[in-house]
């Protein structure tokens, strides 16, 4: 850095320096901004209704068993989890599964193995040779969008099944995309918007029109180094080794990041009611409330910024106050939210006839005819062999999301009698599962659907309208932890732009 530089640099640091931010929320989103805005000396405090840290990340030991009740696995695809894992120290932590190229889709019944790549998929019997030869000449068969066919209202955007279908015909939609989209998001692609959804690909088809003609170039274009990114940048090399866990679970990367805060930094028990910005001193212009979970003790507190990572339906919930006027949230739309109940099984290893190696299986929709009544199982001890005694095997069972929203409300011994018959047809298990514990979440993921720029507009405007309010988290930018993670990172460099511009705005005699 030139001295002129590093001086500029230092008057921006001792700007920010002793701020004071709240953050909202302590999953993983609100715990990245919390850790990103202390390591650039700033006062943070975060704020979380639970009792307890990490919001989506939650890994229970119990009874010599190890596992995941929200997120499983996450990538480094996003630059900001390579960072924050150096950052934090935790490489040593990082678990990677074993075989976990191996994955299933349900074909006619039976798991079958999906394709790698390309050359794979000439001999895979997932699809049939009529939608090889339909990928294969997608550059010169894809339809363009033509929307007024295709979106009947206006203002939706057009569906991921409308995109696929378009591209590479019904059979990928129904046997890749599908479960493709059922094992990420719960959901079904008619009704999720591909905008939204998949932007890079949305935009690969706006730059090159042909999918395949896209991908061919982009990874040609990183090969020739054109892409921007180094070959040994986060995100890239080590982004290859895929997705991985922690030795012990999810739940070490929010632990490690309540690590780095200290006591008084981190409230739990403490849910945010109420939001007050007042533009009148030219310091900590907000003020917020909060209460414990039995309502014995209120705060009402002061900060510069607010960071808010709590899902939207619980921002529509908080009384927003600006200038001593009510502040409605009334612009922000009804969000549909997929419910999920996840369900942890074991068996011991001779009861299971056919077992499988490698990450997991999903159903497609279309194999429900063979009554098939579960999204998908993750093979969670052949990918961590340590997650539980070495007599058994421990699998991880999603049910309901919009394909069957009832079901996942059912009751545990309900759900038993469901995933041990899908086990039973897939993987040949005899019996009574060992052991059954389930988690139910009532609003697992919000569905990026076919209106969801409506919701991004209201975000946009809460964060226009209210100085010094940034939104972070998983309904914006994508539901995956990485890009949850990275949601957080950007929200804390906007609140050190912020209050470096309120800084700048000052006169020089207030400054000093
Ligand atoms: C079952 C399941 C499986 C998943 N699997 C994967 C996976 O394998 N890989 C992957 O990458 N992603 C996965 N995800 C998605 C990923 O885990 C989440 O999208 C991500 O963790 C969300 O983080 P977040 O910080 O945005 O939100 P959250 O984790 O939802 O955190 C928000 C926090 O805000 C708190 N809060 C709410 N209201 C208030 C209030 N008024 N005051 C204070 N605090 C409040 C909440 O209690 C919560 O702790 C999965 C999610 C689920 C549910
Ligand atoms: C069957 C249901 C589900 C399974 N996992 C989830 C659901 C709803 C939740 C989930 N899993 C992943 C994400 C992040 C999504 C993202 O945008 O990256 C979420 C929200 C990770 C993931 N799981 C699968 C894939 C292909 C990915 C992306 C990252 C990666 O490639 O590793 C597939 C998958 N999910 C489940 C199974 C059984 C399965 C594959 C066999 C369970």
């Amino acid at each position: 850095m030139e001295s002129g530089a590093v001086a500029d640099h230092v008057t921006k640091f001792e700007a920010v320096s002793g701020k004071r931010v709240a953050v909202v929320g302590a999953g993983v989103s609100g715990l990245a901004a919390a850790y990103k805005l202390k390591s650039r000396g700033l006062n943070v405090t975060v704020f979380e209704a639970d009792g307890r840290a990490g919001g989506k990340l939650t890994s229970v030991m119990h009874n010599d068993l190890i596992w995941d009740e929200g997120a499983n696995t996450m990538t480094e695809a996003e630059p900001e989890v390579g960072s924050l894992l150096d950052d934090l120290g935790i490489r040593d932590k990082q678990q990677f599964p074993i075989s976990q190229k191996k994955r299933y889709i349900v074909r006619n019944g039976v798991p079958v193995m999906l394709p790698t790549n390309p050359i794979e998929l000439v001999t895979s019997p997932v699809l049939s040779t009529q939608s090889k030869i339909q990928i294969l000449l997608e550059p010169f068969l894809w339809k363009k969008n033509d929307s007024s066919s295709k979106v009947s209202d206006a203002s939706a955007e057009e569906s991921v099944s409308g995109f696929f279908q378009r591209h590479f015909g019904q059979e990928v939609v129904d046997y890749l995309i599908d479960p493709f989209v059922g094992g990420t998001s719960a959901a079904d692609p008619d009704s999720l918007s591909m905008k939204h959804s998949f932007p890079d690909l949305w935009n690969v088809e706006k730059s090159f029109g042909s999918i395949i003609v896209g991908a061919i170039r982009t990874k040609l274009a990183a090969k020739g180094g054109k892409s921007g990114e180094t070959k040994s940048s986060p995100g890239t090399k080590r982004g290859l080794r895929g997705s991985f866990s922690f030795k012990g679970g999810m739940q070490i990367l929010p632990d490690m990041l309540c690590k780095s805060l200290s006591h008084d930094e981190i409230n739990l028990d403490s849910k945010v009611l109420s939001l007050s910005y007042n533009s009148g001193s030219r310091q900590e212009n907000w003020s917020l409330s909060c209460v414990s979970h039995n309502e014995t003790q209120r705060k009402n507190l002061h900060y510069d910024a607010v960071v808010m990572t709590a899902p939207l339906c619980n921002v529509k919930e908080m009384k927003v106050m600006k200038g001593g006027q009510p502040f409605l949230l009334n612009f922000l739309p009804e969000i549909n939210y997929m419910p999920l109940s996840v369900l942890i099984t074991t068996f011991t290893k001779e009861k299971v006839k056919r077992p499988l190696e490698g990450f997991g299986v999903l159903i497609p929709s279309k194999e429900q005819k063979h009554g098939f009544k579960t999204l998908g199982t993750l093979f969670s001890s052949m990918m961590f062999p340590d997650r539980c005694p070495s007599d058994l095997h421990l699998y991880t069972t999603f049910i309901g999301g919009s394909r069957n929203q009832e079901l996942a409300k059912a009751s545990t011994d309900e759900l038993k009698q469901v995933v041990t018959s899908d086990l039973q047809r897939l993987l040949g298990v005899e019996g009574e599962p060992v052991s059954v514990n389930h988690y139910y979440w009532r609003k697992a993921f919000p569905l990026y659907d076919r209106s969801y720029g409506s919701v991004m507009e209201a975000i946009d405007k809460m964060e226009k309208d209210l100085p010094g309010f940034f939104y972070a988290g998983n309904h914006r930018g994508g539901l995956s932890v990485g890009k949850s993670i990275a949601s957080g990172c950007k929200a804390a460099d906007l609140v050190i732009s912020y209050l470096e511009s309120c800084s700048n705005d000052k006169k020089p005699d207030e400054s000093l």
